[in-house]
């Protein structure tokens, strides 16, 4: 397959490769999995082997040498970059020695380059990214495969140096005790990979399964990543962030086509949100690296009235569907955006001004400090703005889809224990404290509405702010005017209050 790469500049440029771009979501998954697991598998052989991979890393960081000095030579990087590497090498090097009490330099998380004689060349990465990823996909797809089989555990590691044949005194032996790279409790990180296989093996038939097998994943890979890589990932996360947010603001994930197949080049996109095509693709390069949204060649049917000329597209993957403009998750984002990253910037200068202590009521909060209002609490910097409110509540939807609603309360028997004393049929059972747009009580009416002596919408109430409850009954009016009439929660009623305050409903 035919595909481009994004220059420097940000201009797409012809080049070749065979990589597949497209995937099926669900099938997509499992196969990651098992490259993770591959990968896992590859990693603790290394950690087994001092090292010494069979495997070569599909795209490698850049890999420290030794040069004459002492001091590791870091390939692909100059200047600062380098140096805040060797810096990190440096590290590892001391913490070994303090932890191994060896003297300096013996055993250092990076091997001198004698230590890795023997061991196929860990392919550099050059600029012709796509042909090199490709032989190392197919090198490690086959690698993955047998690793997935024979478990790749390499046990006679220690001692393969020592057979190396080239005349190296390695001062290995057959009994050397790993782990070789120091800090890694290394049946730790079995357990870490068995539970990965475990659960990759169970995901068809229990959903939670794959939650499971991430989690172990991460704590695996934040086990094994070097320190100074785990602080640039936060660089990449801090820049995935800002073109998400881009991308979101120009309403650029509401573009892209959602039917499977389908994709948007990026003079398309750009003439759409009235953007220099340059910069969609200097933004869209952040998404489609981080794997949020894909790339493809793209070649316009032939009937087809699409004015261009560029032959580059995105499309859509499971994750940036989510993050569309009537998505919860989105909502999510932009609140926590605001939030959290918004914040941030100002919280040096607001506890300079408040003093280094925890806010100490609804008001003077950072996010107050930062509108620039710091006497207004949360909800009332909220209710000024209309749309920050509306997303708000979208938001409030994905929260409860991640954490149960029902099923946390014995319903049924609080139903029958109640059943009994109530006087009239609208006495109040279940009220809402902060019910937002009364979704939850919904929750709570599909589920318990046909059991025995039923929850019925009547006996519901959803308390809220005076401004967010006139907002909930208005979008309940609506959709009463509508097709299904609102059915659900017909009939439920909706009470202004302040929950600081006495409550309103008693008993
Ligand atoms: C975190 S949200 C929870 C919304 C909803 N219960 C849910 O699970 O999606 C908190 C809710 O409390 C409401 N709230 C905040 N301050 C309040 C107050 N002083 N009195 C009553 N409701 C308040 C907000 O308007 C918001 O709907």
């Amino acid at each position: 397959m035919s595909a481009h790469r994004i220059s420097n500049y940000g201009r797409p440029e012809p080049m070749e490769h065979t990589t597949k771009l497209a995937h099926t979501p669900g099938l997509d998954a499992i196969e990651t999995l098992k490259v993770v697991q591959g990968l896992i598998n590859t990693c603790l052989a290394n950690v087994a082997t001092d090292g010494r991979s069979a495997i070569p890393t599909p795209e490698p960081s850049p890999v420290p040498k030794f040069t004459e000095d002492g001091k590791p030579e870091v390939v692909g990087m100059d200047g600062g970059q380098a140096e805040a590497v060797r810096e990190d090498a440096d590290l590892t090097r001391i913490t070994a020695v303090a932890e191994t009490g060896e003297a300096k330099g013996e055993q250092t998380g990076i091997n001198p380059p004698e230590a890795a004689s023997g061991a196929p060349q860990i392919p550099q990465h050059t600029d012709d990214t796509a042909a090199n990823r490709d032989n190392c996909d197919e090198l490690n797809s086959k690698e993955v495969n047998a690793s997935l089989n024979a478990n790749n555990t390499e046990p006679d590691g220690p001692a393969a140096c020592e057979s190396s044949g080239d005349g190296r005194n390695t001062n290995k032996t057959k009994t050397a005790p790993p782990p070789a790279i120091p800090g890694l409790d290394q049946d730790r990180l079995q357990r870490l990979a068995d539970e990965i296989s475990r659960n990759i093996s169970q995901m068809e038939t229990d959903d939670s399964s794959r939650i499971k097998a991430a989690t172990a994943a991460l704590e695996l890979a934040a086990a094994v990543r070097p320190p100074g890589d785990t602080i640039m990932g936060w660089f990449a996360n801090m820049s995935v962030i800002s073109a998400v947010r881009l991308f979101l603001h120009w309403g650029a994930f509401d573009i892209i086509p959602t039917e499977k197949g389908e994709s948007i080049t990026y003079t398309d996109l750009a003439e759409r949100i009235n953007a220099d095509v340059g910069l969609v693709a200097r933004v869209a390069n952040m998404l489609t690296s981080s794997h949020i949204l894909t790339h493809h060649h793209f070649t316009p049917p032939p009937s087809s009235s699409s004015s261009s000329s560029s032959s580059l597209s995105l499309s859509h993957t499971p994750t940036s569907l989510l993050l569309r403009s009537n998505q919860p998750m989105s909502a999510m984002f932009a609140l926590l955006y605001t939030n959290i990253t918004h914040v941030s910037t100002v919280l040096p200068s607001y506890f300079d001004t408040y003093g280094r202590a925890e806010p100490l009521g609804p008001g003077h909060i950072p996010t107050s400090y930062l509108a620039g209002a710091p006497e207004a609490d949360y909800f009332a910097l909220l209710r000024r703005d209309e749309r920050a409110l509306r997303g708000f509540g979208l938001a409030m939807r994905m929260a409860s889809r991640r954490v149960p609603v029902t099923g946390v309360y014995d319903m049924a028997r609080v139903l029958r224990l109640i059943g009994g004393r109530l006087k009239r049929e609208r006495d109040v059972v279940w009220v809402d404290v902060g019910g937002g747009d009364g979704h939850t009580v919904g929750e709570f009416l599909e589920r318990y509405a046909g059991i025995p002596g039923g929850l019925r919408a009547e006996q519901c109430v959803v308390q809220d702010l005076e401004e967010v409850v006139v907002a909930a009954r208005g979008r309940q009016k609506q959709r009463e005017e509508g097709d299904d009439g609102g059915l659900l929660l017909k009939g439920v009623r909706w009470v202004g209050m302040d929950f600081l305050k006495e409550a309103p409903v008693k008993g």
